[in-house]
């Protein structure tokens, strides 16, 4: 179980934009979020995926409470959690190819047969693999921005707005790449969209942060 209690977090002293937030995400599970634009699901995907440090709360990777976030959180912990955000771009380097986005994960363990495989998951050809972002179109950079995320079998899967500057098709595939994760895996997911009808579709429960 992933999971966040009292979480408190913003970034102006003394204006929480996270104020006592509880969550919870269970393997296999995959949970919605949604609320109004500024509500905070950005800033409570990066607070659970360990890159931003909560000012109260507690985030707890299968009943391990986090103590350290960003570089300070534990290789164990941050491996656990894989994160797709909505605008591919600006989540990469754009001096890589394709083949080196996806295979940044893994340069400790450095597995070529990976690439390969998780290009195949995320629909992404070898010849794509060798271009630059600036070659390819945001659909097919997100391809490999998940590809990147599901790189070391990440439990828990974070997508926010993963799918919002796509179009139908390609968004249909990116949620069935993630929804067969989930069937093989038992991968947790964390789904944040503004588009209730995706939610509706994708997630078994909705939580929906208030306005502020
Ligand atoms: N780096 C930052 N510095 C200062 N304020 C920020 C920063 N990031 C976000 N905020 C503010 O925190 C609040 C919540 O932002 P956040 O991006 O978490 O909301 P959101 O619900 O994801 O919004 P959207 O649906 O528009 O993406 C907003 O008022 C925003 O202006």
């Amino acid at each position: 179980m992933l999971t966040g209690t009292g979480l408190v977090a913003g970034y102006r002293r003394g204006v929480p934009v996270l104020d006592g937030v509880d969550i919870e995400i269970a393997p296999g599970e995959v949970v919605g979020l949604s609320g109004p634009s500024g509500c905070g699901k950005s800033t409570l995907a990066r607070v659970l995926a360990l890159l931003q440090r909560p000012w109260a709360g507690q985030v707890a990777v299968d009943g391990a409470p986090v103590t350290g976030f960003r570089h300070s959180a534990p290789r164990e912990q941050r491996t656990a959690i894989g994160v797709v955000f909505q605008q591919p771009r600006p989540a990469v380097d754009p001096r890589f190819t394709l083949r080196e986005i996806v295979a940044e994960p893994l340069r400790a363990t450095g597995t070529a047969d990976r690439v390969a495989e998780l290009a195949d998951l995320v629909g992404l050809t070898e010849e794509l693999l060798g271009r630059r972002p600036h070659e390819v179109s945001d659909g097919q950079l997100q391809r490999a921005c998940l590809a990147r995320a599901l790189a070391l079998r990440p439990r828990y899967l974070i997508c926010d707005e993963m799918t919002a500057m796509l179009d139908a098709s390609t968004t249909a595939s990116l949620v069935r790449v993630v929804e067969d994760r989930v069937a093989a895996d038992r991968t947790g997911v964390l789904a944040i969209s503004h588009d209730d009808g995706l939610l509706e579709r994708w997630a078994r429960r909705t939580v929906r942060l208030g306005s502020r």
